[in-house]
Order: C-alpha cells, then structure tokens, then sequence
C-alpha cells in the first residue's frame, strides 16, 4: 500500500482530552467530506475546515511506499527525550481513507502509542490506542463508538443531542474557528454549562502560536 502524506511534525497535541501531550502528527492527504478546493467548499458536506491536506507537498511530506517507510519517517519526526509514551497522531484530510492494520503495527513496533483524529465516516481497523470522533454535517457515522467525540460547535446539522448516547469516554464541544470564532465559543460555554456531559475543547496550539 502507498500512503499519501501531505506533512508530518513535531508538536504537542492541542485539542481534545489529551491536549498538551507531545505527538507526532501525521497528516494524510485527501478527505471524503471536501476537496480541499477553496471553489468547492460552499457545496461540500464539511465547509468549515481549517487545514490544507491538498497534496504531498508539506513539511516530512510525500508517498510512502511501505507501512515500514512510514513509520520510520514518524519515528525520525519524534523529538522527545526519555520518559513518557511516544505518541503519533494520525490525521488529516481524512485518515481512516488510508491508515490500516499493517501501519498501525509498524508504528507499535517503533514504541507509538496511535492515535487517530477522524470524521467517523469510515470504520477503524483494529489496535488504535486512542479514538477521537468529531462528526459533521450530516454525513453519517460508521464509528460510533471510542475515547473522545469531539463536536466542532454550532452545525446546524450536527447537533451534540444527536452523539450524547454513543459509547465514548469524553464528550467535548470545540467551538468552530473562523471568523465567528468568538461567538460560536460563547454558544459552547452556554451549551455546556446547560449540558453538563459535555465539556468546552479550546484549539489551544492556536491560543500559544504553534503548529
Ligand atoms: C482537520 S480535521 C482532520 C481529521 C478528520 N478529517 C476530522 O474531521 O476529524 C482535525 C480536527 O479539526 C477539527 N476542525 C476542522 N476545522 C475546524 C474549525 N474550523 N474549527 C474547529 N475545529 C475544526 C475537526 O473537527 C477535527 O476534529
Ligand atoms: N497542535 C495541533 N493539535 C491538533 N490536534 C488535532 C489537529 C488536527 O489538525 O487534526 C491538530 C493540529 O493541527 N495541531
Ligand atoms: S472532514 Fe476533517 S479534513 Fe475533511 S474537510 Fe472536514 S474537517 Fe477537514
Ligand atoms: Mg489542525
């Protein structure tokens, strides 16, 4: 199997329950919910995303020939000194269109905890250390079950009544960037302190300045 990467980086984790984490993000190119074409954007099902994953062309970015190549490539990108799990988190674009069985026992077997960042759209293979789901629109879940359901808020086609009974350890509202971003961040504290289930999620690598 080839892999499409469009970068591959060392930061820390900024969203969700592990914010603050040190990760490797491995970013996928291409997504079933967008083109990533700014000409496309109003008639896709997911219109507010924040991330170019057009191409092979960012930062450790390229084809992958072998699960092996990729790993050794993520491995290469951990800059972290001794103690603490390495941890590599797969996104995207769209992971699950391309992360399978064989790369997540390649990153295992360089010491990974493996994360994945998803839409839920397509179902998860088997040994992922840490699952996060954030739903859009409507575009229905194949996965509805794993560690954190991440709900980019308000869509009005997406609403959190819709997820709260799935089977996930942590709810979290992550208040939809952009330039409402103030607004849609006020509408989440609101929703949450109504809906105690659900907690506010910051993009706090935004807040401090890294990638
Ligand atoms: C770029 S997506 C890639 C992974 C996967 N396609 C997904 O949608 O979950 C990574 C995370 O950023 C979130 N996200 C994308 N655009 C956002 C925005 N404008 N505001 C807040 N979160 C956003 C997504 O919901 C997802 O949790
Ligand atoms: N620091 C940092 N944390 C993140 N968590 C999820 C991200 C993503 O784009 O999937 C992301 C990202 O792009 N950067
Ligand atoms: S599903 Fe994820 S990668 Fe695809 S357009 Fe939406 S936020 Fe971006
Ligand atoms: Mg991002």
């Amino acid at each position: 199997m080839t892999y499409s990467v469009k970068e591959i980086f060392y930061t820390l984790q900024g969203e969700g329950a592990q914010a603050g984490r040190a990760a490797v993000f491995c970013r996928f190119a291409g997504c079933n919910l967008w083109s990533g074409r700014e000409a496309d954007r109003a008639t896709a099902v997911c219109r507010f995303c924040d991330t170019d994953f057009v191409g092979t062309d960012g930062v450790g970015g390229g084809k992958f020939e072998s699960a092996d190549d990729l790993a050794a490539a993520v491995a290469r990108a951990w800059s972290g000194g001794t103690g603490g799990r390495p941890m590599v988190v797969c996104t995207g674009g769209e992971p699950l269109l391309q992360l399978d069985e064989p790369l997540i026992d390649a990153l295992h077997a360089r010491g990974f905890d493996v994360a994945v960042e998803t839409n839920g759209t397509q179902p998860a293979p088997r040994g992922l250390d840490w699952i996060c789901v954030s739903p859009k629109a409507d575009a229905p879940l194949a996965l509805t079950r794993g560690d954190e359901l991440k709900l980019v808020y308000p869509q009005a086609l997406a609403q959190p009544e819709r997820f709260a009974a799935l089977d996930f350890r942590h709810f979290i509202l992550q208040p939809m960037d952009g330039p409402d971003r103030a607004r849609h961040t006020q509408e989440a504290i609101a929703y949450c302190m109504q809906h105690p289930q659900w907690r506010l999620g910051l993009q706090t690598h935004k807040v401090v300045g890294i990638a």
